[in-house]
């Protein structure tokens, strides 16, 4: 019986260096070095290794179970052993039961030749880590979904996996690596000298047999492994001028990266530095700038363009480059082949981890950027980057063809840009016409990542490319992968652009507004308690008394009666809010990316079980049998019909059933459920009442939907006349209980209300600032 405790490693953070070293054991080879495998792994984890994966491929199940629950002791008792994860080798079954006997084990590793991951997923406990050895692209791709981290090989040949499959190279690591999203540790024949250069590749990790397993000090060779590991750092330059990048996904999350702009001027503050500057400390990074040249431009167009000397540009770049260590470059504007050269040249001494490369020739207002007779320099500077951010005309001159009329198109010379030189493309369209403004990253392997975003009917699109590559850059050098920087980035810039025309900054083509997430979250962040519940009086005698200055505007549930109406019109100014936001406007436009709808949606599946309970809690203490059967039948309504809604859907958009609850539905969900357990019932059903309420009316709100619209059937259920019917119902619960209450329960009452209504402002809002 196993002494360790249930206490899973999965539920700390899942530190970037978890899988550094990843000791897999093989009692044969510890055996032949006098050594159990117990022993070994207690040296390994005083080397200061933290992931162990118990392997036992001739073991029967019972021999098995006794090999994990020895080591799951061992580490209990090893300093170090309570942080270190433990693994088991392709049994679930040994996995469940050595944790039925006390154990911790924190997860389980298949391989291709098992259950599908899936499969595996659906019988682990919660918390549990998945780690599934794939071979090729493809294969991390299908276990993406449902796995924590991939075993990619092997990478030479080797002896103590006789059915392993030809080996990777490290080419081939590095291609799994830059298509998947998940830490890879790489595994199979790995020796010391091989360490640093799998980590500069793009693995997370590597994992060991042999060469701990088999060594005469397995503390020893830990150690050596341990140390080659760190010596790489987070330095992987040799990576790019092998023509690959490093995936951002399998470097350590930066606290706060370092990026540098170099680029040219904009005195208006909309394009080059200025710009971004701003789209750096809005993605979350420390910003940096060096001036290639300055431009007397505004909104309208470029007036003159002054270029200090190369020496000064140098002197500036040194300046930089002798203090600050850089997680991420991006370039802008270079004028000319001189200053391309300068730039190329400090590179080549400095080159940072990522570098993103918008090869500005044409700014927005159609002035010339770059000069005719630099293009050539400029095509093999755009050589060295991670990624290059052209629009269609410039993709065009890179790729000496016609500008690309159609996404299609575009891709297409991307493709070619992209297998030719090994540098991903970022293919943007706001150049081309029609209702998408989607952005697509191309890479040299053939992957590609589409971020979906509408075009916006607007003149503010002023620096839309330098801020798009510069938060791209941000995000990169923070550690994230391709598609999830460049979702990050495209939904914010489509956030900026959609409100750049309110800053009333000039009258040409304005600037975005690099600030407007940043003050939506500011004002989600504000600690103050939510100020509609102040139009509340703190006893509460009249209708009149909520709210009186606020004009009454239809609602398609109509109230019940007056103190009904007096709640409709205390919520107006959270209702507007909801109903201007940029998630109902997109969901009802059709417009909203679908990742963000699937955020949505798999949140809302989460509400729907606490909201059935909150119902069934009212249900409970209902004064009547009607109103009991009210509750009670939404409350099953909720949890059998609409949640069935949101899996199908998930289901048939291949979008992962994600129903773990985010704090923010979590915080809807447990204030429901806490009025409607503990406080009086007419507060329980006060609280209850916006989530049918404020439903209702944007399913009003959408009118007539047409019949290909993307969320459609989504948008139907909102005005199912059944929950209609439901709402007119509990209206008149409501009332009748807020006529009967008293002047204080009624104001507790109306704060409930209101503050449920700011509470599912903020619940469709999160959608689309997750990240
Ligand atoms: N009208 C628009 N509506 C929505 N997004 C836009 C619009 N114009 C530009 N964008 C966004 O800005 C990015 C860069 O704009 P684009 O005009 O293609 O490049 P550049 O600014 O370099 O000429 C696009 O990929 C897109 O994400
Ligand atoms: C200094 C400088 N750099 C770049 C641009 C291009 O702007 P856009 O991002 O709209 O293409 C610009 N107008 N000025
Ligand atoms: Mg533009």
């Amino acid at each position: 019986m196993s002494g360790a405790k249930q206490d899973p490693v999965a539920d700390q953070p899942r530190d970037a260096d978890r899988w550094a070293v990843y000791l897999v054991t093989d009692a044969n080879q510890c055996a032949a070095s006098g050594r159990s495998v117990p022993d070994t792994v207690s040296a390994a984890v005083a080397a200061g290794v933290r992931a162990i994966q118990v392997r036992a491929k001739d073991a029967h199940g019972g021999g098995f179970l006794e090999e994990v629950l020895a080591v799951a002791d061992a580490l209990a008792a090893t300093p170090g052993g309570q942080d270190t994860a433990l693994i088991v080798n392709d049994r679930i079954d040994v996995a469940l039961a050595a944790r039925a006997a006390g154990a911790r084990v924190d997860g389980v590793h298949v391989g291709q030749s098992d259950l599908p991951a899936g499969r595996v997923r659906e019988m682990l406990w919660p918390g549990a880590i998945l780690g599934v050895s794939v071979g090729e692209p493809a294969e991390a791709a299908a276990a993406a979904p449902h796995a924590d981290y991939l075993g990619v090989g092997p990478v030479v040949d080797t002896a103590t996996k006789p059915d392993a499959r030809a080996s990777l190279g490290l080419g081939g690591v590095a291609a799994v690596c830059a298509a998947s999203p998940l830490p890879c540790v790489a595994i199979g024949g790995i020796d010391v000298a091989a360490t640093p250069r799998l980590r500069a590749v793009g693995a997370a990790g590597v994992a060991i047999v042999s060469g701990i397993c088999a060594h005469p000090d397995p503390g020893a060779a830990s150690t050596a492994y341990l140390d080659a590991w760190r010596s790489a750092k987070n330095r992987p330059p040799s990576a790019r001028a092998e023509g690959r990048s490093m995936p951002a996904s399998a470097r350590p999350h930066l606290r706060l990266p370092r990026v540098l702009s170099i680029a040219g001027t904009d005195p208006t503050g909309g394009a080059g530095t200025a710009a971004d500057l701003k789209s750096i400390t809005a993605a979350g990074g420390y910003g940096m700038a060096v001036v290639t040249s300055l431009v007397a431009q505004n909104t309208r167009g470029v007036r003159g363009v002054h270029l200090p000397p190369i020496a000064f540009l140098n002197e500036q770049l040194a300046a930089v480059s002798d203090d600050v260590e850089l997680d991420a470059v991006k370039t802008g504007m270079l004028a000319t082949a001189d200053i391309i050269a300068a730039v190329g040249a400090w590179l080549d001494a400095h080159a940072p981890a990522v570098l993103v490369v918008d090869p500005v020739m044409v700014a927005t207002s159609g002035d010339r950027l770059l000069d005719a007779d630099a293009e050539a320099a400029m095509r093999a500077f755009c050589r060295r980057a991670t990624v290059i951010t052209p629009n269609t005309d410039e993709l065009a001159v890179l790729t000496h063809q016609r500008p690309a009329t159609t996404q299609a198109e575009a891709i297409a010379q991307a493709r070619g840009w992209a297998q030719e030189t090994g540098t991903a493309v970022v293919v943007k369209t706001g150049h081309l016409h029609g209702p998408s403004a989607a952005n697509l990253w191309v890479g040299p392997h053939g992957e590609t990542h589409r971020v979906d975003a509408p075009r916006i009917e607007t003149t503010a699109t002023h620096g839309t490319g330098c801020s798009l590559a510069s938060a791209l850059a941000t995000r990169l050098g923070s550690g994230e992968s391709p598609a999830e920087a460049l979702g990050w980035a495209t939904r914010w810039l489509s956030e900026a652009i959609a409100n750049g025309a309110d800053q009333r900054v000039g009258s040409g083509h304005g600037p975005v507004d690099h600030a407007h997430r940043a003050r939506r979250l500011q004002r989600a962040a504000d600690p103050r308690p939510w100020t509609e519940a102040d139009a509340v009086p703190r006893q509460w005698h009249h209708p009149d008394d909520v709210a009186p200055g606020l004009t009454p505007d239809a609602a398609a549930c109509p109230p019940a009666g007056p103190w009904t109406s007096a709640l409709w019109r205390a919520a107006a100014p959270v209702r507007a809010r909801i109903a201007a936001s940029s998630f109902v406007t997109g969901l009802l436009r059709g417009t909203l990316d679908q990742e963000s709808f699937a955020f949505y949606l798999s949140q809302d599946a989460a509400y729907l079980t606490g909201y059935a309970r909150a119902l069934a809690a009212l249900a409970v203490r209902a004064p009547s049998a009607a109103q009991a059967a009210l509750w009670a039948s939404a409350s099953a309504h909720c949890e059998l019909g609409e949640a069935e809604l949101h899996r199908t859907w998930l289901a048939a958009h291949s979008e992962p059933l994600d129903v773990r609850s985010g704090p923010i539905t979590d915080g809807y969900v447990w204030f429901l459920i806490g009025h409607g357990l503990a406080s009086p019932y007419v507060v329980g059903v006060a609280a209850a009442l916006p989530c049918m309420w404020l439903y209702a009316q944007t399913g009003a709100d959408a009118g007539a939907v047409p019949h290909d619209h993307p969320y459609g059937a989504w948008i139907a259920t909102y005005q199912d006349p059944e929950a209609l019917a439901a709402t007119t119902d509990a209206l008149g619960v409501v009332e009748d209980a807020l006529e009967r209450a008293s002047a204080l329960e009624r104001a507790d009452a109306a704060r409930a209300f209101l503050t449920a209504c700011r509470h599912e402002a903020e619940f469709f809002d999160q959608a689309t600032r997750r990240g």
